[in-house]
């Protein structure tokens, strides 16, 4: 991680853990918004108008949490306006690198070897991991945001008048419903694998288990419609996709949640396949990023040997595309 804008050597990629062996997840430090005239969005600074080609989006295809933003530019139709850049799918002990894998770029910008070097273009001080996503402004030069459920709502709104579209991610009558499952969905699934996956002590690794197939369990009863909320698509169900669609392939078997997988589930199969059916999501999965970068972690599988298997995702995979 970066420490007063210099990379430390002692990073590590387990991250930290609290005194119980825990995993914590660090908060995200840019919170600008895009906003349709610039005016400040609910945190951070104003000044961000949307417009065409202004804004570069920097992504790690094994991430979730940079899928997610993904998902939210295919399906709010903002690929033209919005460009990508990939980085590699495998951690470098200075964390993201770009180039030479297939399927990630160079650095268009600035021809940057780590992404940790956007942070320190961005603030010379930075203290910090350097994470995905991490959204650009090309025309200031300056950071606008690395938090995706922020970028997943800018997304949502901010184009708006420039893409009209139909979906909305956050409907206002769905605020209080959507506020309230975000954040079971966080702790018990999408970072709950990780706890589970970078838990230090069985205690840790027991209780994240727990509260990972409890959600699932608790998701499969809940899904009598098509989506979370019914016949609504928003965003939880991206939220939820993210980690269901890495599951069978990644966290059953490197993070060791392998209770059930999610074909076990045939609700929840049948509504990730219904997700990623929608018009583009499958362009937001590359399981060979994915499954990559999860079995290149050294802490969790220090030969980075990458299972072959399972051939069900492969199949759904090439099913759908
Ligand atoms: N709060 C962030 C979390 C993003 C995050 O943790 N990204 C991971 C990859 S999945 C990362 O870049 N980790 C690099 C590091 O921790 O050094 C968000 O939701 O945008």
């Amino acid at each position: 991680m970066l420490i007063d804008g210099k990379w430390t050597k002692d990073w590590q990629p387990v991250q930290k853990s609290d005194k119980d062996g825990r995993f914590v997840r660090q908060t995200s430090s840019f919170r600008n918004w895009i906003t349709p005239d610039g005016a400040p969005g609910p945190t951070g600074e104003g000044g961000f108008e949307a417009e065409a080609g202004r804004y570069r989006l920097y992504v790690a295809l094994i991430c979730p949490w940079a899928s997610r933003t993904l998902i939210a530019r295919k399906l709010k139709g903002l690929e033209e306006l919005i460009p990508i850049t990939v980085v590699n799918p495998t951690m470098t002990d200075q964390g993201w690198s770009f180039g030479g894998y297939p399927g990630a770029d160079e650095d268009p910008l600035f021809g940057s070897t780590y992404i940790h070097e956007l942070y320190t273009r961005a603030d010379p001080h930075f203290s910090g991991r350097a994470t995905v996503p991490a959204l650009w402004d090309m025309k200031r030069n300056v950071m606008v945001n690395n938090e995706s459920a922020d970028i997943v709502r800018m997304f949502d709104t901010a184009f708006e008048h420039m893409v009209p579209s139909d979906l909305r991610l956050y409907p206002e009558d769905l605020h209080e419903e959507i506020d309230a499952l975000n954040p079971v969905i966080y702790d018990t699934l999408n970072n709950g694998v990780y706890k589970a996956g970078f838990a230090t002590t069985q205690e840790a690794y027991d209780e994240a288990v727990d509260g990972v197939f409890e959600t699932l369990d608790n998701l499969e009863a809940r899904l009598e419609g098509d989506y979370l909320f019914g016949d609504r698509f928003t965003e939880t169900d991206i939220r939820t996709f993210v980690t269901l669609i890495r599951f069978d392939a990644a966290y059953h078997g490197i993070f060791k949640t392998n209770r059930k997988q999610i074909k076990d589930y045939p609700r929840l199969s049948a509504y990730m396949e219904r997700i990623l059916r929608l018009p583009g999501v499958i362009d937001t999965v590359n399981m060979d990023h994915i499954t990559r970068g999860y079995y290149s972690i050294k802490a969790l599988n220090p030969n980075g040997i990458r299972p072959t298997g399972p051939a069900h995702v492969g199949a759904l995979l090439k099913a759908v595309s």
